[in-house]
């Protein structure tokens, strides 16, 4: 049986975005437009818009790629560049770039003089499952992801496949671990379909129809529960250990992308499902291999030395509520159960679990 799951928010899927986005700017006639992108996107998407943007006074904001730029420095210099070019309660902001560049720039197009609106071109498979529907907004701070931010829906999202034809492999199966989870949290046979798919070959069409699946249940967890006072929580699923891992890699100047730190994470939340809800093992086990299949090993060894900085971490998650440490698990693959408590020692068998898995990494 097929679970129902639709899409309630303002999310259009198309290969016309051009078209999209000229109605789109129709709408805004007389008001202050603001373009944000990154070098990348600059050079691999803007230009498909630049017969109809030349007809539109823009004012375009340019942010350099990379997690270590998702920073408070930068929506400063977004906030700033607002304020130098007229922007104000009615102007609208378009986002055209990856997870990252929507996550801060709807942030800083949220904040300046209390919220302008703005709508997402996510250009990356992960932003297109993920990142650029729901509203969380934000940016990392003292080591934390997203440790800043508020939740703030946009106006409109723009979804064209067109855009990951310039994506380089890893940035699409970073994207793939995210939708892998919606498959875990929510539809097997969406996650057994995913696993069957070669994501980086596949063509447009059947990419569309997987991404659309993936939208559709990220927005059923996001429509009910908007502020995830509850069950949006499910999504984050394999981002306790995930983000963990993150801070822990970036904080060694190794810059996995999020979505490979998510599967290592959902490898350990596999276990500690076995652990805590006796998700059986043998399901863990073939989940786990595939998932390595795809991310491979781990980037740097982890060692027994490191467990204190990873808790330290995983003790400073969102979700927690005091000493509480909160995790999403799954008591069968397709049924997630939020709020799971684990203890110390549960958690370490978790992450040496995710180590004996991917048995090949660098010390350092
Ligand atoms: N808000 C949410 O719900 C949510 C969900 C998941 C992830 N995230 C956040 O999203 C971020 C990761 O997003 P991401 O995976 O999209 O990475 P990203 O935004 O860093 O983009 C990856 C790389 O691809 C480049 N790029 C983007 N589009 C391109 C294109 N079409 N062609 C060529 N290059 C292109 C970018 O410049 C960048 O170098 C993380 O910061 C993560 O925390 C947020
Ligand atoms: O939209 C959500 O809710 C998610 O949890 C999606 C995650 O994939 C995403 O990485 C999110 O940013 C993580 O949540 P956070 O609140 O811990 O930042
Ligand atoms: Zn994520």
């Amino acid at each position: 049986m097929i679970k129902e799951a639709k899409i309630q928010s303002d999310v259009i899927i198309t290969n016309q975005i051009v078209d999209e986005i000229r109605k789109l700017l129709k709408q805004y006639e007389n008001r202050s437009i603001f373009v944000f992108t990154d070098i990348n996107t600059t050079k691999f998407c803007l230009p498909i818009f630049s017969d109809l943007f030349k007809t539109y006074p823009i004012s375009y904001f340019e942010m350099e790629p990379g997690e270590e730029n998702k920073s408070m420095e930068t929506v400063v210099d977004m906030w700033n560049f607002f304020g130098d070019n007229g922007a104000d309660r009615k102007s609208l902001v378009i986002q055209i770039g990856g997870g990252l560049l929507t996550d801060i720039g709807g942030f800083a197009a949220s904040t300046f003089k209390r919220g302008m609106d703005f709508v997402n071109i996510p250009t990356t498979l992960l932003s297109q499952v993920d990142a650029s529907v729901g509203g969380k907004t934000g940016f990392n701070f003292n080591g934390l992801k997203n440790e800043i931010g508020v939740i703030r829906q946009p106006n409109r999202v723009f979804i064209d496949p067109i855009f990951l034809k310039t994506l380089e492999s890893n940035h699409i199966i970073s994207g793939y671990a995210e939708m892998l989870k919606h498959g875990f949290i929510f539809d097997k046979k969406h996650l057994d379909l995913l696993l069957q798919t070669d994501i980086v070959q596949i063509d447009s069409q059947d990419v569309s129809s997987l991404i659309k699946r993936s939208i559709e249940i990220k927005d059923h967890f996001v429509h009910i529960d908007p502020n995830e006072k509850g069950i949006r929580k499910a999504l984050n699923f394999g981002h306790t250990i995930g983000h963990s891992l993150e801070s822990f890699f970036i904080s060694n100047h190794v810059h996995p992308q999020h979505g490979y730190a998510v599967a290592w994470g959902m490898i350990a939340e596999l276990y500690l499902s076995y652990l805590r809800k006796e998700l059986p093992l043998s399901q863990v086990d073939h989940y786990s291999n595939e998932i390595i299949k795809h991310f491979g090993d781990l980037p740097i060894k982890i060692e027994k030395k490191h467990y204190d900085t990873l808790l330290q971490w995983i003790s400073k998650d969102k979700k927690n509520e005091g000493k509480k440490i909160n995790f999403t698990l799954l008591s069968e693959i397709g049924k997630y159960s939020i709020n799971e408590d684990a203890t110390q020692e549960e958690i370490l068998d978790s992450i040496e679990f995710l180590i004996q898995k991917t048995a090949n990494n660098d010390e350092i």
